[in-house]
């Protein structure tokens, strides 16, 4: 069916739809992942926008189950140069259409997506309607009348509802099994070192079992879980997860989270690194058009080691309003911004970018390790 995305500054492209047909409205981005579209459209962090993927053709591999990073997809619409038919992998059990359709998820395909892209670089970001009924000047208005991406929170739309033990499938796929037929080839996991509580403010799994491989149990807790409860857990170390929306509109976890500065070791990522710059007392802004992709060069500043890391953000540290005791230790070479920190008295620090890849590269992925041995090292030190 024909298919319109409008943006809010009047700049219309027209293709076909695939999945569902209706209208959705929300903020446009683009991510520059070459291959991960099932990774990107199940991250939490998408809820509220409109994915352009600037790979030019998509839903080769289909989708597979196992490849979810939640349980469902979040982004609002997608928008794709080609659409790949007919999907080839063993792992897959649906085409992108018919999971697009089974969610009601609306997908554009034959836009040009290096326009598109090369509008919102220059132009920033907008509000943008992707629809199969409306005439392209009610796609322009409907663009204009959503809800901007500043001062949303949708944290509280894909936080769980109740708290649970993090169980590790601990699978790396490999090709079948040719003499038992069995999919999938399991890997030991490490014996858990240990207890942590993660804050699920729209967490992909990929974190979570990045931890798991790496030593922790995880207890996830809702968005509004207080410092007290948590404490009262006595967890050896917290983690603040990724998630949606506007890191300045959550007051309410900021202040949580100021009261466990200085209690135990923290490890946040992208929302969760924001979430400690505002209970640091620092400040966050939206950035013209955000990172989103699988190739972004991160300097970490106290090595001067590059890794090229995987990206989904909107709105980063200002890093002129961090205090005192809060040292920058990564920036992105793009733009300079700030991409890392870290407390200098407490075992405390951050990251905007995403060391669990999923999609992207692993470059990163250290982290979680060194998570692990700041609070071994913490443990040494109470001990002692
Ligand atoms: N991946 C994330 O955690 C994104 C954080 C925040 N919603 C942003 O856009 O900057």
């Amino acid at each position: 069916m024909k298919a319109i995305l409008a943006l809010e500054d009047g700049r219309t492209f027209e293709g076909e739809s695939f999945g569902h047909t209706g209208t959705t409205t929300g903020e446009a981005c683009f991510n520059t992942s070459m291959t991960g579209y099932q990774e990107v459209i199940t991250d939490p962090s998408y809820r509220g926008q409109i994915v352009t993927m600037t790979y030019p053709l998509i839903g080769n591999y289909g989708i597979a189950p196992e490849d979810s990073e939640s349980k469902g997809p979040h982004v609002r619409g997608f928008v794709i140069g080609e659409l790949c038919k007919r999907a080839s992998n063993w792992r897959s059990n649906q085409a992108l259409e018919d999971y697009f359709a089974e969610h009601n998820i609306i997908g554009i395909e034959g836009i040009d997506t290096r326009a598109l892209t090369k509008h919102l670089r220059s132009a920033g970001a907008m509000r943008a309607c992707l629809t199969t009924e409306l005439s392209t000047e009610e796609a322009i208005k409907a663009a204009q009348d959503a809800p901007s991406m500043e001062g949303s929170d949708f944290v509280k739309e894909v936080s769980t509802e109740d708290g649970y033990l993090w169980e590790e499938e601990s699978r790396q796929w490999t090709i079948p099994n040719a003499s038992t037929g069995q999919v999938g080839n399991y890997i030991e996991l490490p014996p858990v070192r240990h207890k942590i509580v993660a804050y699920d403010f729209g967490v992909k799994h990929n974190i979570l079992r990045s931890l798991r491989q790496n030593g922790f149990e995880v207890e996830v807790v809702n968005s509004r879980t207080s410092a007290e409860d948590v404490l009262a857990k006595n967890p050896d170390g917290i983690f603040l997860s990724n998630g949606p929306g506007d890191p300045a509109a959550l007051d309410y976890i900021h202040a949580e989270v100021k009261k466990l500065i200085g209690k135990k070791p923290i490890f946040g990522i992208c929302l969760g690194h924001q979430i400690l710059t505002h209970a640091f007392g620092g400040k966050t802004f939206k950035l013209k058009f955000g990172h989103r992709g699988g190739n972004q060069p991160v300097k970490d500043l106290r090595t001067g080691r590059i890794s090229i890391t995987s990206q989904n953000h909107g709105f980063a540290t200002d890093q002129e309003t961090l205090p005192e005791d809060i040292e920058v230790t990564h920036i992105n070479l793009n733009d300079n911004t700030c991409e890392g920190i870290r407390h200098k008295k407490y075992p405390i620090f951050s990251v905007q970018y995403h060391p669990e890849a999923a999609p992207g590269p692993n470059d990163a992925a250290y982290f979680f390790k060194e998570f692990a041995d700041l609070i071994d090292a913490t443990k040494a030190q109470t001990n002692a």
